[in-house]
């Protein structure tokens, strides 16, 4: 996340890691949600078949251990059929994982819920994005979890020209591209956090992509898959695997 600042730590608690075995280390390479105690929700463009991963829940700061955090290992991973990694425009940006056990819920670890299908939020309306990703376009990725204000770009706006064009899906939801602050690589599969009317958060976007031209960049808003869209594929694949 780009100009944004460290969370309270364990204040956004369904938020996890997803990382990777490399040569014998574990990295960090995209976030994820809680959606379930046994799945989570991120990015198709996250998962390659090819890696090892795991889920570490309960973290804060990804240097340092954490007696709350715990690493879960895959049971199954989902990736949506019509996901076509040659062009993330496309979209579908979207992928369940399994865990291959149900984690403990806690202070540090709890869920997150998915919008009533095709909620589609208003102009303006304040989310916040959370994730380790780069704190700037180029530079490297947050130790400490990151959180920022990035209020919502209406359909309308975001298929602008100036903005994203009419390629822009409606199956996606557009925030910030005020040129301050931004998703950046490594948020990706991390939640959009929006409040309801009712005061709970709920998982509106799951972070996709961001403009070539930077992670901040003016009128070029962090792009989420919208999870309202999805409602039924995340029922479907949760009862059918
Ligand atoms: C060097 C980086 C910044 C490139 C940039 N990367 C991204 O946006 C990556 C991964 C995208 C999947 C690509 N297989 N996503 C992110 O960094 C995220 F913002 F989600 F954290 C990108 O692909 N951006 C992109 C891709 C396609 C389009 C089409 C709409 C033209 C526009 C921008």
């Amino acid at each position: 996340v780009v100009n944004g600042v460290d969370a309270i730590p364990h204040s956004w608690p369904w938020q996890i890691s997803l990382q990777y075995e490399r040569s014998g280390e574990w990295r960090h390479t995209c976030g994820g949600s809680l959606i379930a105690t046994n799945w989570v929700m991120t990015a198709a463009h996250c998962i390659n078949k090819d890696l090892t991963y795991r889920v570490f829940v309960g973290k804060h700061n990804l240097k340092e251990d954490e007696a709350v955090s715990k690493a879960i290992t895959p049971a199954n991973i989902i990736v949506h059929e019509k996901w076509n990694p040659i062009f993330v425009a496309f979209g579908n940006d979207i992928a369940l994982i399994k865990l291959s056990e149900h984690v403990t819920l806690s202070d540090s670890v709890q869920l997150t819920c998915i919008p009533a299908a095709g909620t589609v939020l208003t102009q303006d309306y304040p989310c916040y994005i959370t994730g380790w990703g780069r704190i700037s376009t180029g530079g490297p990725i947050a130790d400490k979890l990151q959180q920022a204000l990035m209020p919502v770009v209406d359909h309308a706006t975001c298929t602008k020209p100036d903005w994203w064009g009419p390629a822009l899906r409606n199956t996606m939801v557009c925030a910030g591209g005020d040129g301050v602050v931004g998703g950046c690589n490594g948020d990706s599969g991390g939640p959009l956090n929006c409040k309801n009317a009712e005061g709970i958060w709920e998982v509106h976007g799951i972070a996709s992509f961001v403009s070539g031209l930077g992670c901040n960049f003016i009128k070029k808003p962090t792009v989420f898959t919208r999870v309202s869209a999805f409602n039924d594929w995340i029922d479907q694949a949760m009862m059918n695997n």
